[in-house]
């Protein structure tokens, strides 16, 4: 009995009741229980939606923020990439807004390759003057699209749109001082987007020749003049040349492992029309045409810094040359298939001229004295000078730069002047007699500065 009772319950009701309430405790635990699961399943839905949503919200914010994709865009794309010559190329310029890129897109396209530009107008300097060079593109019919070059999206889309040639690479965070204020924006444009772009071209079937901007500042510190593409490039003096040094290292690679035909330009100080605000010539004019002081950093021991400045038309022509020369990459869909081209040159003058002189140019040709603040040259990236070894480029691209800095400064003022007007935002310190005789002188032919009257 005791025994019973241990397994039985000592009342029909109790037992009733217990098994009742266990079948109650059952039917709570099962109740709960699914209810935990309808609840589980409720949060991994509406965790899969939120998950969905902000993939869609993360693609759409893509495609929303650049203006590519749709069928007009598709035609407009093919349109500026058709070919008007008997084995013309098809090429994408990368920073084709930019100051180099507008020049070599220009050139290209009236000798009647297709070209397709490609550009994010960032704000690094006054994106007004990109869309001028934008405007000028479209007036002959060289589409840009807007976009960067870490888009893999934007570019295979490229890619599969038109069978490029070749890839003119001059896209670009330029600048060296600003490396200093903005060092990711280096990393960002010159490895990230090389890197984004080099797949890119890899992958293509079949793979573009490319030809891409490096720089005179990868010879750095280094003290044997005239640079010679076989001196030393290890010792940078600012994070931009490192960037492009290790553009450098990086095409190599690409050209090593898939087959990419590769034409590094190293550009000396690059200037003329159109330009880069941020460039000491561009910036010294304005300031002088406005009354302001310049600054002119001096090297140590008194000693003027120089630069074998190369003028524009000079540099379109190696940039253009070095397509015409360029081998084709020998893979395809990311094999490489062979030995492929790979090619340094300097792109330069020859004739380097010391800062202090580039500013008595202009003082010449604005007709105007500058105000003048000497300061030795911070430790900020600048190196004391530049001078190009062209024989190579001369040997294997028939490269001969023929326009000296009196010239070429001459041809950047008159532009100047026709773009901005003599006043350029701020009061006028040229007389309107000065003008008049500014473009008697100078600027035969110029159209009349904005904003003035006949003198
Ligand atoms: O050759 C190159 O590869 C480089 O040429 C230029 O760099 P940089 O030669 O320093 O050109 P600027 O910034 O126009 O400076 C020219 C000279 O003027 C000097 N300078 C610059 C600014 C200033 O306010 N004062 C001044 O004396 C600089 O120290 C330098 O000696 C470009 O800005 C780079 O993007 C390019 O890669």
């Amino acid at each position: 009995m005791a025994e019973q009772e241990l397994f039985l319950p000592s009342t029909p009701g109790k037992f009733k009741d217990k098994s009742h309430s266990l079948h109650r405790q059952f039917h709570r635990c099962f109740a709960s229980t699914s209810t935990m699961f309808l609840w589980a399943l409720f949060l991994v839905a509406l965790t899969a939606a939120y998950l969905s949503f902000q993939s869609f919200v993360d693609s759409g914010s893509k495609y929303f923020s650049s203006a590519w994709g749709g069928i007009h865009w598709e035609r407009q794309v093919r349109s500026s990439a058709q070919i008007h010559r008997q084995n013309g190329f098809s090429v994408l310029v990368t920073g084709a807004a930019g100051f180099v890129g507008s020049h070599v897109s220009l050139a290209l396209k009236k000798r009647g390759d297709g070209v397709v530009g490609l550009d994010n107008f960032n704000d690094y300097y006054d994106p007004s003057l990109k869309k001028a060079r934008k405007s000028l593109l479209n007036s002959q019919n060289i589409f840009i699209v807007e976009g960067d070059v870490n888009d893999a999206r934007l570019l295979a889309k490229l890619f599969e749109i038109v069978p490029f040639t070749h890839v003119m690479h001059l896209a670009a965070q330029a600048g060296v001082r600003y490396a200093m204020e903005n060092p990711h924006s280096y990393v960002h444009s010159n490895i990230a987007g090389l890197v984004t772009l080099l797949e890119a071209c890899k992958t293509a079937d079949s793979q573009p020749a490319i030809v891409w901007a490096s720089s005179s500042s990868v010879y750095g510190l280094n003290e044997k003049v005239p640079f010679s593409e076989s001196d030393r490039t290890d010792q940078p003096a600012s994070l931009y040349a490192a960037t492009k040094k290790a553009g450098e290292e990086i095409t190599h690679t690409y050209n090593h492992i898939y087959g990419l035909s590769i034409t590094g330009l190293r550009f000396f100080t690059v200037y003329g029309p159109y330009g880069r605000p941020d460039m000491a010539y561009f910036s010294f004019t304005r300031n002088i045409l406005q009354g302001k002081p310049i600054t002119i950093y001096r090297g140590k021991n008194r000693v003027d810094l120089a630069r074998d400045f190369t003028y524009i038309d000079d540099i379109v022509k190696g940039c253009v040359a070095s397509l015409d020369t360029a081998k084709k990459s020998t893979g395809s869909g990311g094999k490489k298939r062979g030995p492929a081209q790979y090619r340094i040159f300097n792109l330069g003058n020859t004739s380097p001229v010391t800062v202090p002189m580039m500013v008595g140019i202009l003082e010449k040709h604005l007709k105007v004295k500058a105000k003048k603040h000497v300061l030795e040259m911070p430790g900020n990236g600048d190196v004391p000078f530049t001078h190009a070894n062209i024989s190579s480029a001369r040997r294997e691209l028939g490269y001969k730069p023929t326009t000296d800095l009196q010239t070429g400064l001459k041809k950047f003022v008159k532009w100047y002047l026709s773009y901005y007007g003599y006043n350029h935002g701020k009061s006028a310190v040229l007389k309107k007699s000065q003008l008049g005789q500014w473009l008697a002188d100078v600027g035969k032919g110029a159209r009349r500065p904005r904003g003035l009257a006949e003198p």
